[in-house]
């Protein structure tokens, strides 16, 4: 675009655990001036909900009966992307243990799924500049129209090495376990799991340093642009 009015630009990344989205589509949508949704905030905020009001989680039709209630509010600055719960900031709760152990099954149930890609789009759509996405199922349903679909992987040993990096003490070899299950979880959900897009550009962080994939990654983004 010239004159310096780019059109908004709508960034999805995707992937399983620990291939680098969060820190990935942060970097980009500050480099880049754009907003960035973190939708895994939103699915722990909502089962964190579900926890603290004493849901079974084992319950599907429990869940699905009270998915409409809580209010789920995302910020969306990528230098302060804040999480509240009715009213509630949960961003420290919705990372612990027993959050992280029980989202799977709390995001596998339709009714939740339906309620939170509606605040995705609308989240999307609002964006003036533009935004970055980042999950499982965003490429292939939140926002199939993005202008630019990344797919992230990384090997298990690498994922689990950055994630036990971030839990102080966290044993590897637990993590990997853990990091492995809740993958199998989020792929094999009948309500949009975790999958790449046809047309997402897929990128093997496994060797890769975070700087390099940002920069890969903004120059995707400059491509985009650069044909739209
Ligand atoms: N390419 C990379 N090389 C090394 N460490 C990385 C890389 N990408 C991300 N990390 C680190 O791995 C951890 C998990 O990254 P994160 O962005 O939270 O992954 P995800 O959102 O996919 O779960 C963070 O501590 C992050 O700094
Ligand atoms: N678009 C998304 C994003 C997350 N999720 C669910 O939310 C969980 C937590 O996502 P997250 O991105 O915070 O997970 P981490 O990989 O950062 O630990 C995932 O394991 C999925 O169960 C989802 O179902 N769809």
């Amino acid at each position: 675009m010239e004159n310096g009015a780019a059109q908004p630009v709508i960034v999805a990344i995707d992937g399983p655990s620990g291939t680098g989205k969060s820190s990935t589509s942060k970097a980009v949508a500050a480099q880049l001036g754009l907003s960035y949704l973190d939708t895994g905030a939103q699915y722990r905020a909502i089962t964190w909900w579900m926890v603290s009001n004493g849901i079974d989680i084992d319950d599907p039709t429990a869940i699905a009966a009270v998915a409409g209630k809580p209010e789920i509010v995302s910020g969306t600055d990528p230098a302060d992307p804040t999480i509240t719960v009715d009213g509630t900031d949960v961003a420290g709760p919705i990372r612990t243990p027993e959050v992280t152990s029980k989202v799977s099954a709390v995001s596998a149930v339709p009714e939740v799924r339906a309620r939170i890609t509606e605040l995705q789009r609308s989240l999307a759509a609002s964006a003036e500049r533009g935004i970055v996405v980042e999950g499982r199922d965003i490429g292939t349903t939140v926002l199939p129209d993005a202008d630019l679909k990344i797919f992230l992987t990384a090997s298990a040993e690498a994922r689990a090495a950055r994630r036990s990096g971030e839990l102080k003490g966290a044993d590897v070899q637990s993590t990997r376990e853990a990091l492995i299950k809740r993958d199998a979880a989020d792929s094999s959900r009948k309500t949009s799991p975790l999958a790449k897009a046809d047309d997402a550009v897929e990128v093997d962080t496994t060797e890769l340093t975070l700087a390099q994939v940002i920069e890969c990654v903004v120059t995707l983004v400059g491509e985009k642009r650069a044909v739209k």
